[in-house]
């Protein structure tokens, strides 16, 4: 089961993260924003999707990049990874528990789903 995120990259270096809801699946866990990609969408599409959903941004899927994917034993999901430096909006948390800009040093002080964790290695070592 496919599942896309992204690193908004804000010019000054800060890496958006997202806390999912403290009282579902991950709860309280800060993530990559994102989600699953629907039937019939793509992963570009999707991800413009779960971004306009979740931050109220509206992003050009020629300005996602991809990164990294991560996946684990005995788990359907996969996540794909992209950066993305370009958006419209200012970003606000409309659908989790808070979002916050990170930079990227600190990143993995913040509590993350398993398959967050290599996606931010990824990331921290590509920038
Ligand atoms: N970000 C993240 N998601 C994970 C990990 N492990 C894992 O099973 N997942 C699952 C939880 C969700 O089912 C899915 C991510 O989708 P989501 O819950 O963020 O987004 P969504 O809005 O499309 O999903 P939903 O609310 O309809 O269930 O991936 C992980 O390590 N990180």
């Amino acid at each position: 089961m496919p599942v896309v995120a992204a690193a908004l990259i804000a010019a000054n270096g800060r890496i958006l993260l997202h806390q999912r809801k403290l009282d579902g699946a991950l709860g309280g866990l800060w993530e990559f924003p994102g989600g699953k990609v629907e039937p019939g969408e793509n992963p570009d599409s999707a991800l413009v999707r779960e971004l306009a959903e979740e931050l109220g941004v509206a992003v050009d899927p020629a300005d996602l990049v991809y990164l990294a994917s991560a996946s684990e034993p005995g788990n359907p999901h996969v996540i794909l990874l992209y950066t993305c430096r370009v958006w419209a909006g200012e970003p606000v948390c409309l659908a989790g528990e808070a979002i916050a800009w990170v930079a990227p040093q600190d990143l993995l002080a913040h509590e993350m789903p398993p398959l967050d964790v290599p996606l931010a290695q990824a990331l921290i070592s590509s920038i």
